[in-house]
């Protein structure tokens, strides 16, 4: 890319060769539904006069409070000014990073857009629920009463943890203590079905902007392709291309296979499939048990047990995978893929799928869909052969400059066609980025 580091936090285009289109989706303010904010005490415990929430001032753990925020969605900031109230009202003590006393440590607001209600989640310093009573109770039940439309549900994270993480990766930490489990977003597609996330979910800060981004991913993929999407989240790209392709004519997917390292995605994952048409997704009826949930119960015991999570079944267009990046192409995901779609977190692609992107094309490898018939040594096997179109949705910038770099100057034959940058977090210096790579003939 002809992009160079100007030792602050952004990157100069040496020529404007117009190659880099950007777009600016929304409008750019009251565009973020997700926030995470920090939780302090407003001033000494003894006061109590309840917690402040806000941000981190950079480079320190002073808390700059944001109240109206300009780019929060406006559910966020009333939810903010509740919270104010409410931990007022019943003397919720903030967590103290110096003394480790008090509970309440960050919170996540997630607006449902549909509805405008928030999803609340309240990260509390104990190992487990019962060590959160009676605060966190005293504290809900005054939420709910104070403002009871607001809120689509309440969960608690159990986070003692030493460092500044929000969450730590046990999804036994989680508590739903009221409302729905999951937050529905509708794909942004026509009226052909849902997305459904919770907490545990990675969920896009500026979903409106993301819908656009989404359905641009979708056009980037030729009709008829088979696609394999890696860091698939709860499969967002993934089932809004299937449905996409099914409105146009002659052009459906042939199938999609999602997968993603966290577990959570699943049940969500299964949710949405059931919720889009059956003749876009193809379900055969093929006895009672076809569409049946995943508890989180046992989805722990099959993680326990070593068993590989999926809902591969027979009869439908899409599939999902729980499995991290390397390890799903290992498993032959992307065996007779044509198209690869990869939206991996900000440090960028896993090494194992650079190396097996970076390998040269084997037109001596069978063109086959499952590892089970493939005739060849595992360590031999080229496990993005088939993989014509990759397309890269990156947030960040850096690790998507290095992994191009890696990209071109490989041996996997890849040319850049497009690139496309997206301010989606109007206010903030990131940028998300849609890069669309073809093999050379
Ligand atoms: C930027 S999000 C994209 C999710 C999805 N495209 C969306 O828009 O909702 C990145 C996803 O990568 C997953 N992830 C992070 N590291 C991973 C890895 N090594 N292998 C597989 N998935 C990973 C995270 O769980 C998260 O869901």
């Amino acid at each position: 890319m002809d992009v160079y580091e100007n030792g602050e936090d952004w990157v100069v285009e040496e020529v404007d060769d117009g190659f880099y289109e950007v777009v600016v989706p929304t409008g750019i303010t009251g565009w973020r539904t997700h926030a995470k904010l920090v939780v302090t005490e407003r001033s000494s415990s003894w006061a109590n006069d309840g917690c402040m929430f806000g941000l981190y001032r950079r480079g320190t753990h002073d808390v700059q409070e944001i109240p109206n925020c300009a780019v929060h969605h406006p559910a966020i900031n009333l939810a903010v000014q509740e919270l104010e109230k409410a931990t007022a009202k019943v003397g919720t003590a903030a967590f103290s990073r110096e003394s480790r006393e008090g509970g309440l440590r960050y919170v996540q607001l997630q607006v449902e857009r549909w509805t405008g209600k928030v999803s609340l989640t309240l990260v509390w310093a104990a190992s487990e629920l019962k060590y959160a009573q009676p605060a966190l109770s005293r504290l809900t039940k005054e939420l709910s009463k104070s403002n009871p439309v607001l809120w689509h549900s309440m969960w608690c994270h159990c986070n003692e943890s030493p460092g500044n993480n929000i969450f730590t990766r046990s999804s036994k930490n989680w508590y739903k203590l009221s409302g729905n489990e999951f937050v529905r977003e509708p794909i942004s597609v026509g009226e052909y079905g849902w997305l459904y996330f919770t907490p545990l979910t990675f969920r896009q800060g500026n979903m409106d902007g993301f819908d656009i981004l989404a359905i641009d991913v979708a056009k980037s993929i030729p009709g008829g392709s088979k696609v394999c999407e890696l860091y698939a989240g709860v499969g967002l790209l993934g089932l809004t291309s299937l449905v996409h392709h099914s409105q146009q004519p002659n052009e459906p997917l042939v199938w999609v296979r999602c997968s993603d390292e966290n577990p959570a995605n699943l049940r969500s994952f299964t949710r949405s499939l059931s919720s889009i048409p059956a003749n876009i997704v193809e379900y055969q009826s093929s006895g009672g048990d076809s569409k049946k949930d995943v508890t989180l119960g046992e989805m722990m015991k099959m993680m326990e047990e070593g068993k590989q999570l999926d809902n591969d079944r027979s009869g439908q267009k899409a599939s999902y995978m729980v499995a991290s990046a390397g390890v799903a192409l290992k498993s032959g995901q992307a065996l007779g893929a044509d198209v690869l779609v990869v939206d991996p977190p900000r440090k960028g692609l896993e090494e194992e799928v650079l190396k097996e992107l970076c390998k040269p094309v084997n037109s001596n490898q069978p063109q086959v869909e499952s590892p089970k018939v493939l005739t060849i040594p595992d360590e031999i096997v080229n496990w993005t052969n088939d993989v014509q179109t990759l397309v890269y949705v990156s947030c960040g910038f850096d690790a998507l400059v290095s992994d191009c770099d890696q990209l071109l100057s490989s041996q996997g034959g890849w040319t850049l066609d497009r690139a496309t940058g997206y301010v989606l977090f109007p206010g903030s210096n990131h940028v998300e980025t849609i890069c669309i790579f073809h093999r050379q003939e």
